[in-house]
């Protein structure tokens, strides 16, 4: 604590900048309501003010600088209005709590320190001299985040600035009142980190600004990586640090970098609502949300039905143990690895010189282009030439060939049947286009004799010698053409989205037997499962589905043979849980976004589900896939979230992770032994009101799998616990109050208290789902309950007997 003395200037100081907000606010409300006004009349006038006038090249001209003119006068009134509108609320914004720290610095060769005071975004006082508050972004204000007093430095874009931080303070405000005020010597204080976590869960995540760690600024403020590896343990702040970072972003290159230029790839869509208050909290606006299933569902939703990641899991987690069980995760692996990119590389290349497939173009029941006709006109190419590029060459040869092939079909006997059942509206649409064809044939400006011409001819008169424009026989063979050509357009589109590719038959080929698959992928290390691979594969491909791990290598491939798509307009992409996407998926995401930056945040420690990467290794294909000198890891090791005991606790279920408490203390969590299903739903109800009346409020109920979270809900409802909420993949909003989930839903979220429904060996044993537990129980921040009603999961290797009670 400080002294009274200086509590009382700091107050001062307070009042002072509150009094300097509110002054301002008062003064901007009454203009941005006048220019909001004067935005809007000119909007109305726009089109009043300006009369069209374009009977002389002059008047055309003026009428046109008339517009010019007043178009920039509403822009620039638009951008003004704008501007003002943002600092009115950035100020209303601050107004509570100004600012939530300061440093006094002395630069190298000053004989002065200057006290930088610093808050969510800035402000100056009324004639902009001074800086009464630091936005937290400015390159000064990163000393807070980065020093303890003592020597320190920034950068600024004239290069390094030196000297000396004397003081660095802390401060809790609420509605203009000093509440707390630390000086600290540590790089942020404890205290304030410590009330700050020791409140409860809410349905919406936080920012983080007040007490950003210097490893975490780190993220934040990396301008230089092309990808930004952030490895970090359950609770590190991984998912509060993107989202920094996106502010930060945001306010750095604010001339050039707009929100959408900036996408986020979320586990679920309930992850969406959750971290969607961050940014608006901070004053800007939310970055693109997705998630790469509605990527994978955009480009191949209309043709197949895609697995999605959720039923993965399920079948994953609950499917008997059987040889096709094997087969199916051996296939998950082996499809999300490296090996089988590289495999599909290789096919690709085969392709080139061989074996590709194609759909014949039909047409009324007659093949109009045969598949072999395709093929050798393919393979005719230069070999030299990329096989996507080979494929539009081929594309323009089949539209090619399709305008001889429909001027032949117009003498065809179908089209004469067709021709006596034209309603009138597709002989008007005949007589326009001839009126226009005759118009462009007699090249003849006078509208109203053309008219008169035609019209005669429509109603039989003939017309003089010269004028040997054929009306009847034109019009039949228009209407021809005009018959012929509806009926081929479906065909010209269809050749134009490569639909005479036949991509399924080219990924149904390359799950051939062992053999033809080494020789058309180069392939050494093939599953020992392949022929049941294959099989499962092949079955499911004819249905028209694919499995989740088939969608991206399917997409993968029929992009290497039709050409990627691509979009140059986002920035950066961020890919949170980074560590449940396979190296496929990275190298779309590379490939997609080719002017991108990219921030890859994940834990190993919580890979679930079978297309894992790892993104520390060595080796791992993440770090390869931009260049070594483009590339930063950086690692999160301190865990936020959860209270000592309980990080404690899930730290011992996986041995291998490095994760260090933050010194928060609680309640060690609690292992209950029950006698039956009904004794623990009895308990469960019971305890769940003891955490209620100890004030907390945000609940899960945390289960293995759909079919569980389902089993009780019902237990649970049927013995009187009400409001419970069952979460499903389909829930889009994340809400207060006790949820029902299975862990892999729970990913990214986070609780008052977790409640593990079924902790006991019958549930979890397979290696495979330690993780999956290890999540489900990080998700708590202060209480910790497990329950069974048998054996407890072999993960758990507490020796402290006082964790464990019995019913
Ligand atoms: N510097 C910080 N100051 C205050 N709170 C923090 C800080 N860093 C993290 N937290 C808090 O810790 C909790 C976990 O943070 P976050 O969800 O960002 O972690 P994560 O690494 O993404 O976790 P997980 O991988 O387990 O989903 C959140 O409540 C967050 O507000």
């Amino acid at each position: 604590m400080i002294s009274a003395k200086d509590w009382q200037q700091e107050q001062e100081r307070l009042d002072l900048v509150t009094e300097g907000l509110r002054s301002q606010i008062a003064e901007l409300e009454p203009e941005v309501s006048g220019l909001r006004e004067q935005v809007t009349d000119i909007r109305k006038q726009f089109w009043e003010e300006v009369t069209v006038n374009t009977s002389t090249e002059e008047d055309f001209e003026e009428t046109f600088y008339s517009i010019k003119q007043q178009e920039a006068l509403l822009s620039e009134r638009e951008r003004s209005h704008r501007q003002r509108m943002q600092r009115l609320k950035s100020m209303k914004r601050l107004l509570p709590s100004p600012y939530f720290g300061r440093i006094d610095f002395q630069e190298d060769g000053t004989g002065f320190s200057e006290q930088i005071y610093i808050g969510a975004s800035s402000f100056a006082d009324e004639d902009a001299m001074n800086f009464l508050v630091y936005d937290w972004r400015t390159p000064i204000a990163s000393m807070y985040y980065d020093y303890s007093p003592g020597p320190s430095d920034y950068d600024t874009p004239g290069g390094e600035i030196t000297g000396e931080m004397t003081l660095k303070r802390q401060y809790q405000i609420t509605d203009g009142q000093l509440q707390n005020v630390f000086d600290t010597s540590l790089t942020i204080g404890d205290e304030l980190l410590q009330q700050v976590l020791g409140k409860g869960a809410n349905a919406q995540m936080k920012s983080i600004v007040a007490t950003i760690q210097k490893e975490q600024n780190t993220i934040i403020r990396n301008d230089k990586s092309r990808m930004l590896i952030v490895q970090g343990a359950a609770g590190s702040g991984k998912t509060s640090a993107a989202l920094q970072r996106v502010a930060y972003l945001l306010y750095k290159h604010r001339d050039r970098l707009k929100a959408d230029q900036i996408v986020l790839f979320s586990p679920n869509p309930m992850f969406n609502s959750y971290v969607s208050t961050v940014l608006p909290e901070l004053g800007e606006e939310n970055m693109q949300q997705t998630t790469f299933q509605e990527y994978l569902e955009y480009w191949l939703g209309s043709t197949m039905r895609i697995e999605d990641p959720f039923e993965q899991i399920e079948y994953a987690l609950t499917a008997n143990l059987s040889e096709e069980y094997e087969a199916r995760l051996s296939g998950m692996h082996y499809k999300a690895s490296e090996n089988f990119l590289h495999a599909i590389q290789s096919y690709a290349l085969w392709l080139g010189e061989e074996g590709m497939r194609f759909r014949s173009i039909q047409f009324r029941g007659r093949e109009l282009i045969t598949a072999e006709q395709m093929k050798s006109q393919f393979y005719s190419y230069d070999r030299s030439i990329r096989l996507a590029n080979r494929m539009g060459l081929l594309r323009e040869w089949l539209l090619r060939e399709l305008t001889t092939l429909e001027r032949q079909e117009r003498d065809e006997l179908w089209v004469q049947d067709e021709l006596n059942y034209l309603d009138n509206e597709q002989y008007a649409e005949a007589y326009s286009a001839l009126l226009k064809k005759y118009q462009r044939e007699e090249a003849v400006f006078d509208f109203t004799k053309q008219y008169e011409e035609v019209y005669g001819d429509f109603r039989g008169q003939e017309l003089g010698e010269e004028n040997v424009f054929d009306f009847s026989v034109q019009e039949e063979s228009l209407l021809r053409r005009m018959v012929v050509k509806e009926h081929f357009k479906p065909l010209r589109r269809d050749v134009k989205r490569f639909m005479f590719i036949d991509v399924v038959g080219l990924y149904d080929q390359l799950f051939s037997e062992d053999a033809t698959f080494r020789r058309m992928t180069n392939e050494t290390e093939v599953p020992k499962e392949w022929p049941a691979i294959c099989k499962q594969t092949k079955e499911k491909l004819s249905r028209l589905e694919l499995f989740y791990e088939d969608a991206t290598p399917y997409l993968y491939l029929k992009e290497l043979v039709e050409g990627a798509r691509t979009n140059t307009m986002v920035r950066h992409v961020f890919v949170d849980e980074g560590q449940d996407y396979s190296p496929f998926q990275y190298v779309f995401l590379k490939r997609l976004f080719p002017r991108a930056r990219m921030t890859v945040l994940g834990d190993f420690g919580q890979a679930i589900f079978p297309q894992a990467t790892n993104l520390q290794e060595v080796d791992s294909p993440l770090i390869r896939l931009y260049d070594e000198s483009e590339t930063s890891l950086i690692r999160l090791v301190q865990s936020y979230r959860s209270t000592r005991e309980i990080v404690e606790f899930t730290r011992a279920l996986l041995p291998n992770e490095e994760i260090v408490p933050f010194q928060r203390a609680g309640r060690k969590p609690c292992l209950l032994k029950a006698g039956s299903s009904e004794k623990r739903a009895a308990r469960i109800i019971a305890d769940l009101a003891d955490l209620k009346a100890e004030g907390f409020d945000s609940f899960a109920i945390i289960t293995k799998n759909a079919a569980e979270s389902l089993e009780s809900y019902e237990t649970l409802t049927a013995q009187g616990c009400e409001t419970l909420r069952l979460i499903t993949k389909e829930t889009i909003t994340f809400e207060k109050g006790i949820a029902v989930m299975p862990a892999y839903l729970a990913k990214g979220v986070e609780f008052d208290a977790v409640l593990i429904y079924d902790a006991s060996s019958q549930t979890y044993h397979r290696e495979s789902e330690r993780k999956l537990f290890y999540t489900a129980c990080t998700r708590a921040m202060h209480r910790l309950l497990l329950y069974t009603t048998g054996e407890w999961t072999p993960y758990i290797q507490a020796v402290d007997t006082s964790l464990y009670e019995e019913e």
